[in-house]
């Protein structure tokens, strides 16, 4: 789990904010109490919380799969996120990395990371087929993830871990602004996780974009982010650097079983 944890601030504006978001759903259930949050380029943040806390929640709500009851989310490049149009631009510059890959299995990966370029075509340029340059670029981004001998493999007979691996290569190829991570570890083995948390910081910092990754493993929070947002009960009761995460800190988001804090 080695890493450099310097540089890790901007004097930027922050990329994107949410401003008093609350989000009740059509059941009535209240996943996020009135919220203001910021997120700053090169940071890694976790979010932190026992199952039901609002993490998805808060998570969606950066993209705007989930729409705010109350409040605003505004980007630092488009404005305030309100609209169909601006909320189009806003996702083709947000990756969104699931737990379950969201691969097509019986295609390569390559071809998994081509298809990211989809939202950047005109309909009949898709008909055409990618560009010399796009295949360079998804050659370039499975480089990264360590899979370049893996370009031309079928995504179903690669390990969770690789495949793993090959959704962040897709979500490099859309070259997002921003990556979004919903429990992206959660069904892979330790030396799995932690080359995919590896390879998350490094994009983060070499890249110099927010990656806000969901969590369930307090031990990767503590290794791997610059910030952690802890939460409980849809609201946010942590943030800070992981140095700051004291015992009550750890009651205040888990309780006092400590339930979840694994
Ligand atoms: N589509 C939905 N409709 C109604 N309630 C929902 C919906 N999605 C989530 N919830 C509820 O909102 C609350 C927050 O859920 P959320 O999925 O954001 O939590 P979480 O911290 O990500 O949990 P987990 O770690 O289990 O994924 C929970 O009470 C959940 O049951």
């Amino acid at each position: 789990m080695a890493f450099d944890r310097s540089d890790t601030k901007t004097d930027a504006a922050p990329i994107l904010c949410l401003d008093q978001v609350e989000v009740i759903y059509p059941n009535g259930t209240v996943a996020l109490q009135p919220t203001t949050v910021d997120f700053e380029d090169g940071e890694l943040t976790v979010l932190l919380g026992p199952s039901g806390a609002g993490k998805s929640t808060l998570l969606r709500t950066l993209n705007l799969l989930v729409r705010p009851t109350s409040g605003a989310v505004l980007s630092r490049e488009i404005g305030t996120l309100d609209a169909t149009q601006s909320i189009r631009a806003h996702r083709r510059d947000t990756a969104m990395i699931f737990q379950q890959h969201q691969l097509i299995g019986r295609m390569g990966a390559m071809h998994n990371v081509l298809l990211s370029r989809l939202g950047r075509h005109s309909f009949w340029r898709t008909l055409v087929g990618f560009s010399e340059e796009e295949r360079r670029l998804a050659l370039e981004c499975l480089t990264r993830v360590g899979l370049f001998e893996k370009a031309l493999t079928r995504c179903d007979s690669l390990s969770g871990g690789q495949q793993q691996r090959v959704g962040i290569a897709r979500a490099l190829a859309q070259e997002p602004k921003m990556i979004l991570a919903d429990e992206p570890v959660a069904s892979l083995d330790p030396a799995s996780s932690e080359r995919v948390l590896n390879v998350l910081r490094s994009i983060c910092k070499e890249d110099r974009i927010p990656v806000i990754v969901s969590l369930h493993q307090l031990d990767y929070a503590k290794a791997f982010a610059d910030r952690i947002i802890g939460l409980a009960g849809g609201q946010i009761v942590f943030d800070g650097p992981p140095t700051q995460l004291s015992e009550t800190v750890l009651t205040q988001i888990y309780g006092s079983t400590g339930q979840d804090a694994t």
